[in-house]
């Protein structure tokens, strides 16, 4: 086989893995913006929604890449789909209202450990690495929103939680901070990826 065609067809499939679509899921409770996400990430512009019965989904472009995201509503008779959406997904966007009030973060928080849990659980039956976490700290044009910093402390995130995590301020109704956030998921989903051969390739060494 010629060299230089072989080195050209590698290329061209490693370029075809990097660049594949990744799938992510957003999920958080019922009014905190997920779907007001979504349609920005589709459209550009904003679109008024409903409350989400069931899930919607949409293949779109965010911060550079392409996602096939899928968008789970959050009421609470809803919430326990939200597993079968998030298993063996590439990344997790938890969408939260930075402005709400703290009973309402505390459910959250409540969801947030619930929606963390099952994923270490099915990443583990499955042999995959937890998939990354981005927290979206929504709603930061209202003049009482929590800082990113804050929502993390609020959600109880920390070094210790196992998987790797961010928190991105965005305002859904603009598409502010949007695109950051997505280039950090991203650049998490990436990491996780390369951690994982990291190690594979460590295990095959040593049994050599
Ligand atoms: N002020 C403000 N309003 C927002 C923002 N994001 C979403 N909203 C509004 O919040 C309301 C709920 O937004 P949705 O996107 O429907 O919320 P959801 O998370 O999809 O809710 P469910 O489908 O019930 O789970 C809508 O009226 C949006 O216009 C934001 O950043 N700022
Ligand atoms: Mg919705």
């Amino acid at each position: 086989m010629d060299a230089g065609w072989s080195r050209r067809t590698v290329a061209r499939a490693v370029e075809g893995v990097v660049k594949r679509r990744k799938h992510i899921v957003l999920v958080g409770l019922d009014g905190s913006g997920k779907t007001t996400v979504l349609m920005r990430l589709k459209y550009g512009c904003y679109v008024a929604t409903t409350p989400t019965i069931g899930f919607n989904h949409e293949k779109v472009w965010g911060g550079g890449f392409r996602w096939s995201c899928w968008d789970v509503g959050g009421g609470d008779r809803l919430r326990g789909l939200w597993s079968s959406y998030t298993r063996a997904t590439d990344g997790i966007v938890f969408v939260v209202d930075s402005a709400a009030p703290q009973d309402i973060m505390e459910e959250a928080r409540v969801e947030l450990a619930r929606v963390i849990k099952m994923s270490r659980a099915s990443s583990f039956q499955l042999n995959l690495p937890p998939p990354p976490l981005l927290v979206l700290a929504n709603f930061q044009d209202q003049p009482w929103a929590r800082s990113a910093q804050n929502v993390a402390a609020s959600l109880g995130l920390c070094e210790t939680l196992g998987s790797l995590w961010a928190v991105a301020p965005i305002c859904a109704l603009t598409g502010e901070g949007l695109d950051q956030a997505l280039a950090m998921l991203r650049t998490l989903i990436d990491k996780v990826r390369a951690d994982a051969r990291k190690r594979e390739r460590i295990g095959r060494d040593r049994w050599r």
